[in-house]
């Protein structure tokens, strides 16, 4: 048996018996877990065996549902926002970590929600603890809205003399293009294509190449600005995405928001605070208003989907 082989018979072995729920958010899919008690401790094979499409369930990541009280970093949480008492764990389908997942936060309340783990009530809001901060969920009538937080751009001083901060590479595009990176939490790198034509003619199995790469790696997306950019007062883009530690998805939530902040910036002063951003799994929203602190926060709405649950073999 080749190691590769082993490591995942040894992953199978440990997941066996593990209760899950598979959901998804605009496709953009996840397995999840509740771990009431903090005791279900699962390494990086383990959660690449789990969303492994052929050989496990299949999903773009995998989410514990954790109380905050048990982990280092949702203990910190509490101290600000005591009402944080759920943690998201959210791990890459590859099993790397990452700091936040706009998709996968809906997703994580309505779990918590059709498990019985919480109760909200239409309209009503819970704090949920994330490794990008705690985010507050709103339940509405048709999905979930997130306040994601302020926005930031990874390289502001680049951003100031409206520079270019990265060439992107991509197969299926001819030349290099300029890339603007943003920090939802996690980080992404936005680039502007011309028409849907293009958008569809590049290719994504293969991560972008992104020069110089952020510091910790980034998330890629090719955004198409519409033509007119507006309807009803509504900014639109059509997005496809490369996730780090992932591969191409149907959707990314935190990617939207990016996409949204950054063609915001490039249309200048008169460019709405509502996007409607399509992505190949469906649609979703994002909104930008002043947060309690006088800061930018980015709101992101959509549908979460629960649709299987099972326990592992
Ligand atoms: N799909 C997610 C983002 C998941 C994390 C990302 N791959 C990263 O490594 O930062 C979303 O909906 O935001």
């Amino acid at each position: 048996m080749s190691t590769h082989t082993q490591a995942a018979a040894a992953a199978r072995t440990r997941l066996s018996g593990l209760s899950f729920t598979k959901g998804h958010g605009t496709g953009n899919d996840f397995i999840l877990v509740a771990d009431r008690d903090g005791t279900v401790d699962l390494t990086a094979a383990d959660v690449a065996a789990a969303c492994d499409r052929h050989r496990g369930i299949g999903a773009d990541g995998l989410i514990r549902a954790v109380p905050s009280s048990f982990l280092p970093e949702g203990r910190a949480l509490l101290q600000q926002a005591p009402d944080a008492e759920w943690f998201m764990d959210y791990r890459n389908g590859d099993g790397s970590v990452s700091e936040m997942c706009g998709n996968g936060v809906r997703v994580f309340v309505h779990f918590l929600v059709s498990h019985g783990l919480i109760d909200l009530a239409e309209g009503a809001t819970v704090a949920v603890g994330t490794r990008g901060g705690v985010k507050i969920v709103e339940r509405s009538a048709d999905g979930y809205s997130v306040d994601m937080g302020p926005w930031e751009f990874i390289y502001p001083d680049a951003a100031a003399a409206r520079a270019t901060d990265s060439l992107v590479e991509a197969d299926g595009l001819q030349v290099a293009r300029p890339g603007l990176s943003v920090s939802m939490g996690n980080p992404h790198t936005v680039v502007a294509l011309a028409e849907i034509a293009e958008l569809r003619a590049t290719r994504l199995f293969d991560a972008p190449s992104v020069d110089p790469l952020p510091p910790n790696g980034t998330n890629v997306e090719f955004v198409v600005p519409h033509d007119p950019l507006m309807h009803d007062g509504v900014g639109q883009v059509s997005m496809r995405v490369h996730e780090r530690g992932v591969g191409e998805t149907l959707s990314c939530g935190t990617g939207a928001c990016a996409a949204a902040v950054a063609t915001r910036f490039w249309a200048g002063e008169d460019a709405p605070d509502v996007w409607s951003v399509t992505v190949p799994g469906g649609v979703v929203g994002v909104r930008f208003r002043l947060g309690a602190g006088g800061d930018e926060h980015v709101h992101l709405s959509g549908p979460a989907v629960l649709v299987a649950s099972g326990t592992f073999a």
